[in-house]
């Protein structure tokens, strides 16, 4: 899988804060590096941190940045930009491709996005034809686009560590064991 970065685009704090943190805890969760908001909202950036302190990994938030300037700066840096849409061509059609690149950009919007996005990305890619949510397209795309089983993936230096079992919640806290 390439790296990959979320950009979110058209947060609101006012009514966007849960479906932003989903967006940046899935995207942690399946492998990406960290999210992009470009809106300010230090919140959002807080609640994921302190998730991925708890539960290990690198993941990090970048509150407020601009952006054009961050897709012009990926591009620069020799990254490609995948921007989710349900208008985009359909994600079976695109997967091979985006797989063979090694960094990554996803975009994915709240409210409508600007429609310089769609010149701008590499590729704008529909999770399905039809109109439904930035975590399920989320999702998705990086289970998809995924060389290893992302559901399996580990993280490193993790304060908490779930033991999946049947039937029953164990929840291993190594700060004690240490
Ligand atoms: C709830 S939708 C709002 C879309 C907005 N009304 C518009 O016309 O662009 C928010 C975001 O979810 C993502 N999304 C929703 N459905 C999608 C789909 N079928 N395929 C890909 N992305 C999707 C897109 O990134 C979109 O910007």
């Amino acid at each position: 899988m390439p790296r990959v970065v979320i950009l979110r685009l058209g947060h609101r704090p006012e009514r966007d804060k849960r479906i932003t943190t989903h967006v940046g805890l899935t995207a942690r969760a399946l492998g990406a590096e960290g999210m992009l908001l470009a809106s300010n909202d230090k919140g959002i950036k807080n609640a994921i941190e302190d998730v991925a302190e708890r539960w290990g990994g690198k993941f990090y938030v970048e509150n407020d940045v601009s952006w054009k300037g961050e897709i012009k700066k990926w591009k620069e840096q020799g990254g490609k930009v995948c921007h989710l849409s349900m208008y985009g061509i359909n994600l079976p059609d695109a997967t091979e491709e985006i797989k063979g690149c090694e960094k990554l950009m996803i975009v994915v919007g709240a409210e409508k996005v600007p429609s310089e996005i769609y010149d701008l990305a590499d590729w704008n890619v529909a999770v399905g034809n039809q109109p439904h949510s930035e975590v399920a397209a989320v999702a998705l795309t990086m289970d998809r686009i995924a060389q290893e089983e992302p559901l399996k993936k580990e993280f490193g230096d993790a304060e908490l560590t779930i033991v999946p079992m049947e039937c029953g919640k164990r929840v291993i806290d190594n700060k004690k064991r240490e």
